[in-house]
């Protein structure tokens, strides 16, 4: 696979901390468009909050410089209770990812958008289910496509698989790897899973003692 040369995120002598307690010295490294980068490393390293310090620093100074906008970008969170009998449909759920307009109704062409949506997520069978019965694994999914109606460049996904079994990970992950196909979006995934990271990973950044070492996987160029 031969990535585009030219990186939407680069990251840049970042230096991550929490409560004045450093956690990573002197990051650096670059996303590509269409590659699936994983973060890895132990619990603690400073994962998510080396997200955060993106998030925070975006385009704001040099240790984050990006080519795309900061509403180009889309977060997934780690954690998002969703009671048994939460109402929305699925449908519904997702449609709260589209910037909000005066109207309180959806336009055609919102409507063609969802349904994209949906259709790459695989979620049709779905669609007028309330998200409260769905599974763990079509509950991530959900989110996924949610985050997907804003057309993102760039999607950070924060250990979306840590609660799903085997089955549900891989279904979930090759539904992210059909969406980078389809949009062109690049994806980082923070995520423990070494099987995951060897099947879909084009690139990993492992975390340790500190330091962050970013590795081409199963022959990016
Ligand atoms: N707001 C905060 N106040 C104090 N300490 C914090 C805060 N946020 C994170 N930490 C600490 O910073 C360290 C890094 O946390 P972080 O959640 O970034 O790790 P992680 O690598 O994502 O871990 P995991 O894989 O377990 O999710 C941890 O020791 C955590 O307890």
């Amino acid at each position: 696979m031969q990535v585009d040369k030219q990186p939407l995120l680069s990251i840049n002598n970042l230096n991550v901390a929490v409560k004045e307690r450093n956690l990573i010295h002197n990051l650096s490294f670059e996303i590509y468009p269409q590659t699936l980068t994983c973060i890895t490393g132990e619990n603690g390293v400073g994962k998510t909050t080396m997200v955060k310090a993106i998030l925070k620093n975006f385009n704001k100074n040099d240790s984050v410089r990006a080519t795309i906008k900061r509403s180009q970008l889309q977060y997934v969170p780690q954690f998002r209770n969703i009671d048994n009998d939460y109402p929305l449909t699925v449908r519904d759920f997702i449609g709260l990812g589209l910037q909000k307009s005066i109207r309180p109704w959806l336009s055609k062409k919102e409507k063609q958008v969802i349904q994209k949506i949906i259709k790459m997520t695989n979620l049709q069978e779905l669609a007028k289910t309330p998200l409260g019965k769905c599974s763990g694994g079509e509950q991530q999914r959900v989110f996924l496509a949610q985050a997907l109606v804003s057309d993102p460049k760039l999607l950070i996904l924060d250990e979306s698989t840590a609660s799903l079994d085997k089955e549900a990970k891989f279904l979930l992950l090759d539904v992210v790897k059909e969406v980078i196909k389809q949009t062109g979006t690049a994806v980082i995934f923070i995520t423990h899973d070494p099987i995951l990271v060897k099947t879909y990973g084009d690139f990993d950044l492992n975390i340790s003692n500190h330091h962050g070492m970013l590795s081409a996987l199963k022959g990016v160029k």
